[in-house]
Order: C-alpha cells, then structure tokens, then sequence
C-alpha cells in the first residue's frame, strides 16, 4: 500500500518537501522561502518557528496537491542545512533565541581565541574541523553566554541543543525523539569522528553542558514517528543526514574516490573515502559521509560558502536580474566578463582559504564594462571557487577525477556548468535528477524501512541528463585562473 518516500529539505533559504516513488523519480515538490534575517554586517540568523511551520506546511501541501494519502508514504527522510545552531527549552518548546546560521560569523572572536591558546590543532585532530565561526559549537557558547538565563537554564538540564534536523525531528515526534545522525553530529566541532562520540575536552574547554546534546544515531533509522496531529497517521522518520551528505548518498557516490558538487546557497564538493578518514593537507575537511549498520564512512569536504546566494544577491540587492534563471541569458550576451572578477567572500572565505575577515569584491572595473559582465563573472566566480577545492581534493586524496557529478538549483545553469567544465579541464556531469539532496535522504529513509533493499538498487536509478566536455585551451584557462587567484588575494583579510 506504501508507494512513497517524502523527504524534508530544509535548506538554507527554503523548506522543500518532495515526494520520489520507487524509481527515485519525482511524483511531486512544493517549497517554500522563509526570512533571512541579518541583525548585524556578518550576522545571520532564522526563525526555528518559522522554519518548522514552513516546513510542515509544504510537506501538507504537496500530499494535497497530488492526492496521495499519508498512508501512501512508506517514511519519512530528513536532510538539512548544516550547523545551522537552534537551542531551545525542552519544557515549553520554545527556542530560547534564533537559529544562528551556519554562514554567521559573530563568534569569530571565539574561534580567535582558540587558535590563540593552540586549541584549534586538537579540534582539527579530534574532529577533522577547521577552526572556524562556520560550525555549532562556538555558537552554542555564543547563545549560553549571551542570552539571559539560558547557562542557568542549559545547567539544569533545561534546554536542548540540535541543529535543524533535530529540532524538526524533536517537534515531528511531539517532542519524543531528541536525536541526530552521525553525518550532521561532525559538523558540530564537538564530536569526535573516530571514537564516535560527543568530546568532553572539547565540550569542557567551550562550557557546553552535555545534556543538551541529542542522541548521535546512524543515518538510515527509525528514529520515531510523526505525531498522529499532523498528517493524521504516524509516518516512520527513517533517514536523517546533512544536506551535502545526503546529496553525495543521493548521486550514489557509494565507492571510495567517487564525488560529487552541489550549487546551491553555497557550494559543497565531498569525495568518499571510505572506512578511512583521510586529514587534509589543503584546507579541506574531513567529515563523515554517513553512518549505515553501525558502520561509518567518511568524506573529504571542500566547503564554499556563498555560490548560489551570489545569484540572488544580483536578484534581490543589486535587482539587476529578476529571476535566476535569467543570469544564464546575460552571460551568454557577452562573450567574456571584460577583465572583470567578482569574488562573493560575503561571510568570508572557506575552503581552501578559511580567511573569516574576507569581504566580497568586484574587480577590474573599467568604463565599459556593463551588467552582463558583471552577472557572467559572478557566475564564473562559483566555478572559479570549485576549482580551487577540486585541486586541493586531488592533492588530498591523490585520486584525478574522470569527471565532476553536479547537483543542487544553480546546476541546471547550463552556462555556468560548460564554464566550470572548461576551467577544470574536467568533463562535468549533471544526473536526471539534480535534487539529490531529498533523494537520497530518501533512500536512507527507504533503506531503513525495506522500501528499497539497498545501495546496490538505488544505484540503478542514476541517470545522465547532460555531459558537458571541457572546451578550452590550456593557456586560455590557466590565465584566466591566475587572474581570480589575483582577486581572491586582493579580498583577504578586510573585516576588522
Ligand atoms: N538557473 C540558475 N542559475 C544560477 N543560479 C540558480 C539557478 N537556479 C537556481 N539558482 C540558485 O540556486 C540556489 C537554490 O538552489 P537550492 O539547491 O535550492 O539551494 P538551497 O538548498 O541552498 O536552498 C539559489 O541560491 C539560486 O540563486
Ligand atoms: O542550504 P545549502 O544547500 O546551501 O547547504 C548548506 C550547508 O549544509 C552548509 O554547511
């Protein structure tokens, strides 16, 4: 009778709800734009609330939208925007602040201090971590010193710590399941991935009390169900990972050495490594790709920390495009950017330069250069910033990419998908389906419910929509990437 898998995305700028059938095809998707808020330069914030009603809401609406009953849906797989840090009081269900998220920089001075006191080498050592405002823990400190009472409340044991996946899967249950999976739990800079478990040293030197910290269970699970006041059956939720985890899961990137990258509000490229974590020498981190049977795999990540949002800040701040979409017809007017660079380091940079002061910059600007130059090397800034982690992955790993899987909403771009093949040198491959974030949360989810035997079905779902072969000189290539090394110097270290 249970013909479907829905699968929750809670991303960086939306809620998503997408329902797959067997096929791993799409039946249906709605989603739904919630607010940014930006309290302070650098600062950004969400409202919990606000993104547990707009994720309910579209998991409602798209049943409704095709007609399929909520019995119809074998379980539920959960993937969300990492880091992102909610705390709230486990009493009264109320977030004792904002979510913090994950692209915030106010607790730089934090992260400061612990480079400072040689701190950083035994997070990087225990967590696989770069140092850096981008994950929970320093935000957790940040809320219990700086919110009013919550310290006297997290020390008696009031208030639960989780980041979105454990707050939606916390109110999903009614409350019951307070609980995370190991992919999202190494993002936090409080666990560590090899002995699997949350760090007292760690939790000791921010002053995080450890009741607050959910359960760290494996990524395809029943961690609960939902409650019967919501879609009117309990639903099991059975696959819970990091977005950028469940998108390498989702493109079946199930052998050591496959990788994939994803464009969306930022831009992640992850490679399995297998049962083995293999520590960067580049400025990459190493995380853990998911947790299956008690198992653990591991990937190697290059975090960049704005790609698709430098297409909407065009949209929304600069308003030199409507929608999207349309940035790829203004590149494609002009048959270069005119000398210009864009280098969108609007929260800094991440991988490989971890420079928490950058600021954006637009460079080389002369009388003539127009709209289009600057929407095309905007979006040649996101393939320029690839390639900067795709040649510290092949350093890392020692293993020469054959090809580039891609995904997320700024992959459909088919300018910006030939551009990125030609200043890689490195054919690019966009699947069938390029929302492979909700896939494979919900093949986790559908693996840990029998809907799917395994990896080795999933796997057979995958499919080319389009190959795009690198089509450029070497000289030509290799000039224009000396000149973004040039920019991207130039942006460095300019927040005080
Ligand atoms: N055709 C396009 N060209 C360029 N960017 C796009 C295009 N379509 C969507 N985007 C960008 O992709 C992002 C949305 O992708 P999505 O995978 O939904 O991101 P997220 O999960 O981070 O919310 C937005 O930042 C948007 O600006
Ligand atoms: O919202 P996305 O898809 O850009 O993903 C955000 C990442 O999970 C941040 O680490």
């Amino acid at each position: 009778m249970s013909k479907y898998i829905m699968a929750l995305d809670q991303g960086t700028t939306s809620s998503r709800a997408i329902i797959f059938d067997h096929s791993g095809n799409i039946v249906a998707s709605l989603n739904k734009e919630f607010t940014q808020i930006y309290p302070n330069p650098g600062w950004v914030e969400h409202d919990p609330m606000e993104i547990l009603d707009s994720q309910i809401e579209v998991a409602k609406a798209v049943l409704e939208k095709t007609g399929i009953k909520a019995e119809e849906i074998a379980a539920i797989g959960i993937t969300n925007q990492r880091e992102t840090t909610v705390v709230w009081d486990k009493n009264t269900g109320k977030p004792v602040y904002n979510a913090i998220v994950w692209q915030c920089r106010r607790t730089a001075p934090i992260c400061d201090e612990i480079k400072s006191n040689g701190f950083d080498k035994e997070i990087l050592k225990k967590t696989g971590l770069v140092v850096d405002a981008y994950f929970s823990g320093t935000k957790i400190k940040w809320i219990l010193d700086n919110v009013e009472g919550a310290r006297e409340k997290a020390e008696n044991g009031d208030l639960y710590f989780g980041n979105i996946d454990s707050w939606l899967i916390w109110n999903l249950t009614g409350g019951k399941a307070h609980v995370t999976d190991y992919s999202n739990a190494s993002r936090t800079m409080l666990f560590n991935i090899y002995e699997l478990k949350w760090d007292k040293d760690i939790l000791e030197y921010l002053d995080i009390p450890e009741s607050m910290l959910p359960d760290v269970k494996p990524s395809s699970y029943v961690y609960g169900y939902t409650d019967k006041s919501i879609f009117g059956v309990e639903i099991p939720i059975a696959g819970d990972a990091g977005d950028q985890q469940a998108a390498l899961f989702g493109q079946t990137c199930y052998d050591k050495g496959m990788a994939k990258n994803t464009y969306g509000t930022g831009c992640f490229m992850l490679m399995n490594t297998g049962e083995k974590a293999v520590p960067s020498k580049n400025g990459l981190l190493t995380t853990i790709a998911w947790g299956i049977d008690d198992k653990v795999e591991y990937a190697l990540e290059g975090s960049i920390f704005i790609a698709g949002a430098a297409i909407q800040w065009l949209r929304d701040e600069l308003k030199i495009i409507d929608n999207s979409p349309q940035s790829e017809e203004y590149a494609q007017r002009v048959s270069d950017t005119n000398g210009v660079y864009v280098v969108p380091a609007f929260v800094g940079l991440g991988a490989p330069y971890w420079d928490m002061y950058a600021r954006g910059a637009i460079l080389g600007l002369t009388r003539g250069v127009k709209r289009e130059h600057i929407i095309r090397a905007t979006l040649e800034s996101l393939a320029y910033q690839t390639r900067d982690v795709l040649e510290a992955m092949q350093d890392d790993s020692g293993i020469k990419l054959s090809a580039l899987k891609v995904d997320g909403g700024a992959s459909a771009n088919n300018f910006l998908m030939q551009f990125q093949a030609d200043i890689l040198g490195v054919p690019v491959d966009r699947p069938t389906v390029i929302e492979t974030t909700a896939l494979g949360a919900s093949y986790l989810a559908g693996i840990a419910t029998g809907f799917w035997s395994g990896r080795e079905e999933v796997a057979k779902n995958w499919g080319v929509d389009r190959h795009f072969e690198p089509n450029m000189d070497d000289e030509t290539r290799e000039k224009l990437y000396a000149g973004w090394k040039k920019a991207v110097e130039r942006s460095m270290n300019w927040a005080d």
